[in-house]
């Protein structure tokens, strides 16, 4: 069977469409072919997080506008747009991280579990609703205290090496890098290889049990292998949290999103299933970006 890489090398190229054609009447299917999907269905769970109307602005210029959007476990949500349309915003808003900019401001609410976020103490927050970033940023220490380090931060006293031990190895089986560093858990974790690094920074996110994940770009820093390993990993983990991932790869969204969402401009200009907005999305704008006209 192909390597999902290799299928990738062998897929035909994007097809370009004018930004100035004139719109589709009966807005047929695209037969863009955007590659196999990883996709491994699974019923979607509880709605984890609401947005309703949510808006983000800088300085009073809106990055975000009224967006509204449900968040569920076992699916994972692709936000998709050119650059600037707002899915950092929107992502980093999610767990409250925008308010760390002094220019910021929001309106409309974001639930959790039903719970106004606002209501929520932030390290609860950030602990149910972490965040990967674009960058690997293993702390300076070893494989061992990175994810041991999330697992006391959130405890309520300070648990022993024995107590923790479990809930660490736990994580980086989840994460899937228990097998490559279960002999050397005391290596500096910035001696690992940059895929390695992602998926321990997966595992400090797991540690803490976090109902939904946020990633933002988590595959751009990495070669096609690494990348292939976390969005496995991606499908895997959708079936006990809760996933949203900001990327500029389509065929990523496409191969790992259960839900798309498609920002232009900071409007919210479509949402719905994968299979929809690639292969048959309402809005003109979409079937271009989709179709590769823009981005
Ligand atoms: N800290 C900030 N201060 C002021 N404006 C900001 C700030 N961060 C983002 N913006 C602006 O908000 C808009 C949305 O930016 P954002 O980074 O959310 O978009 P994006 O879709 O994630 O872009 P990219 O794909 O390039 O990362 C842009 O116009 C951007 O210039």
């Amino acid at each position: 069977m192909l390597d999902i890489t290799e299928a990738e090398t062998l897929l035909p190229p994007i097809r370009k469409i004018a930004l100035d054609a004139p719109p589709t009447v009966a807005m047929p299917s695209i037969d863009v072919d955007h590659g196999p999907r990883r996709h491994r269905t699974t019923t979607p769970g509880p709605e984890r997080m609401t947005l309703e109307e949510l808006t983000v602005a800088y300085s009073g210029k809106e990055a975000v506008k009224r967006v509204s959007l449900p968040i569920r476990q076992g699916e994972v949500l692709a936000l998709i747009g050119p650059s600037g349309c707002g899915k950092t915003t929107l992502l980093r808003t999610l767990n409250r991280l925008t308010e760390l900019t002094a220019t910021a401001s929001r309106s409309g609410r974001i639930l959790l579990d039903g719970q106004d976020v606002d209501h929520l103490e932030i390290t609860q927050l950030r602990r149910k609703v972490s965040m990967v970033f674009q960058q690997p940023n293993p702390f300076p220490m070893s494989i061992f205290d990175n994810v041991a380090y999330a697992i006391r931060e959130q405890a309520m006293r300070r648990p022993g090496k024995k107590e923790i031990a479990p809930k660490v190895e736990d994580a980086l089986r989840r994460a899937g890098l228990w097998d490559e560093v279960k002999d050397d858990l005391a290596r500096p974790a910035l001696r690992l290889s940059g895929g390695q690094q992602q998926r321990l920074c997966i595992a400090r996110a797991l540690a803490v049990r976090p109902e939904v994940m946020l990633m933002d770009e988590p595959c751009s820093a990495l070669d096609p292998k690494s990348s292939a390993v976390i969005e496995e990993l991606i499908v895997e983990l959708k079936r006990d949290i809760a996933i949203v991932i900001v990327t500029h790869n389509l065929q990523q969204a496409h191969r790992v999103g259960d839900q798309v969402a498609f920002m232009y401009l900071g409007d919210l200009v479509e949402y719905g299933p994968t299979d929809d907005v690639f292969g048959a999305p309402r809005a003109q704008r979409t079937r271009d970006y989709v179709a590769g006209a823009f981005g």
